[in-house]
């Protein structure tokens, strides 16, 4: 599956998105390195607090199944720019996700930039830091 191929899966992911309150919907798709894809949206609550990133759905589908390889996620919204995943995803994405993993960013005008994991969360806190 290439990167054209991925960001079309996160467009129809963004279909899903349960947005009542920002209205603004957030597709993911992750591809496992099996060639598997899982597809995520973003989920808002009343309780705004609760509210699940798209980035997260996907990520949190795939290990739930017993995924953990992972070898490119894309992410897309109507932003002007390609879409900025939020810090708390950064870190998920980069807690679950090797280093040098593929980051699709795009937005529905076709603008695309390709990152790396370490791209997005550059030191990052992570199970080393934690020396018991
Ligand atoms: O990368 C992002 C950025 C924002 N959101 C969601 C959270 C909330 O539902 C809405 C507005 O912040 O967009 C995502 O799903 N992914
Ligand atoms: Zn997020």
């Amino acid at each position: 599956m290439n990167s054209e191929q991925l960001i079309k899966e996160a467009k129809a992911a963004r279909e899903m998105a349960y947005v009542p309150y920002s209205k603004f919907q957030v597709g993911a798709a992750l591809l496992t390195k099996d060639g598997k894809v899982y597809r995520g949206c973003n989920i808002e609550n009343a309780s705004y607090g609760m509210t699940n990133c798209a980035e997260r759905t996907a990520l949190f589908k795939a290990v739930s199944e017993g995924d953990k390889e992972f070898a490119a996620i894309a992410i897309v919204a109507d932003t002007e720019g390609p879409v900025s995943p939020c810090g708390a995803c950064r870190q998920v994405i980069s807690e679950l996700c090797p280093k040098d993993m593929k980051v699709i960013l795009t937005n529905l005008n076709g603008d695309v930039k390709e990152w790396t994991v370490a791209d997005l969360l550059p030191g990052a806190f992570s199970a080393e830091d934690l020396h018991e």
